[in-house]
């Protein structure tokens, strides 16, 4: 299975210049390193104001590069009268391939629920939309030992999903699901759990999901919080371990694509 390797830019790069230099290095970087990135799937998540001029980039200049939102609307899958909202069809036509939700800084600030991220994905699968889900737990959850609980309650989104989706989403569900495991004590800190902790959390969410269903044994499970390029190589080295996303690391053409090599295995 092809690794993927996922930038979160969260709410950076400040001006429409910087994202432009961050996306042209990126553009170079994976051109000239075609060869030692070929079995990784590379992915960005720019702002949702910087998505157009990302995608206008990717475009022409053909690179071999994925495009994400971090969010999506989970009032309306098409155009609506929803002030402040961008819908899935929207970002279709756009040709962003994909879309993060349910990050922990979206579920801090914006109280987003489970409820909340099922009408998100369904929004998503309505349109074709690739949907990368994260659930983690926090630092309180962590110390308590209440890891797989936490988990198991935010995967009922997909649980939930299954059972409202026809037999024509097989397809959706098979190739178009992605789980990133966030611990939210690991988002932005510097620490992080041994790859031993992350591969043995991988393996529950894996059987979870296929308790779900057994198309979801290929699900890819990527890990994310404070991957950088000195680590990178460590949680490569895990079969449970399918990728990353990245937060800080990303917004460096060079420490992003130094990521990117140690996942192509
Ligand atoms: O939240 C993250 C990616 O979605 C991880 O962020 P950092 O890599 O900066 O810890």
């Amino acid at each position: 299975m092809k690794s993927w390797v996922v930038g979160n830019w969260k709410l950076n790069p400040a001006s429409a210049s910087a994202v432009q230099a961050l996306v042209d290095d990126l553009v170079d970087g994976v051109d000239a390193q075609s060869n030692a990135l070929q079995s990784c799937h590379i992915m960005v998540a720019p702002s949702l104001l910087h998505l157009s001029q990302v995608e206008n980039t990717l475009r022409t200049k053909s690179a071999a590069i994925d495009l994400a939102c971090q969010d999506v609307s989970a009032l309306s899958a098409q155009s609506g009268a929803y002030t402040g909202d961008v819908s899935a069809e929207q970002l279709q036509d756009l040709g962003v391939q994909w879309a993060i939700i349910g990050h922990s800084e979206r579920r801090q600030y914006y109280n987003e629920d489970n409820d909340t991220l099922l009408k998100k994905m369904s929004h998503s699968a309505a349109q074709g939309l690739g949907v990368i889900l994260c659930i983690g737990e926090s630092e309180a959850d962590f110390e308590a030992g209440n890891t797989t609980q936490v988990l198991a309650d935010q995967l009922t989104v997909i649980a939930d999903f299954l059972k409202q989706s026809e037999a024509a989403d097989a397809d959706y569900i098979a190739n178009k699901l992605i789980i990133a495991y966030e611990p939210v004590w690991a988002i932005g800190t510097g620490k992080v759990p041994s790859v031993e902790e992350v591969t043995e959390v991988h393996k529950f969410i894996r059987e979870r999901l296929q308790s779900f269903d057994a198309t979801l044994a290929k699900t890819p499970v990527l890990y994310g919080g404070s991957v950088k390029p000195e680590n990178a190589q460590d949680f490569a080295a895990s079969e449970q371990i399918n990728g990353v996303l990245v937060g800080g690391a990303a917004l460096k053409a060079d420490s992003f694509l130094d990521i990117a090599k140690a996942f192509s295995k």
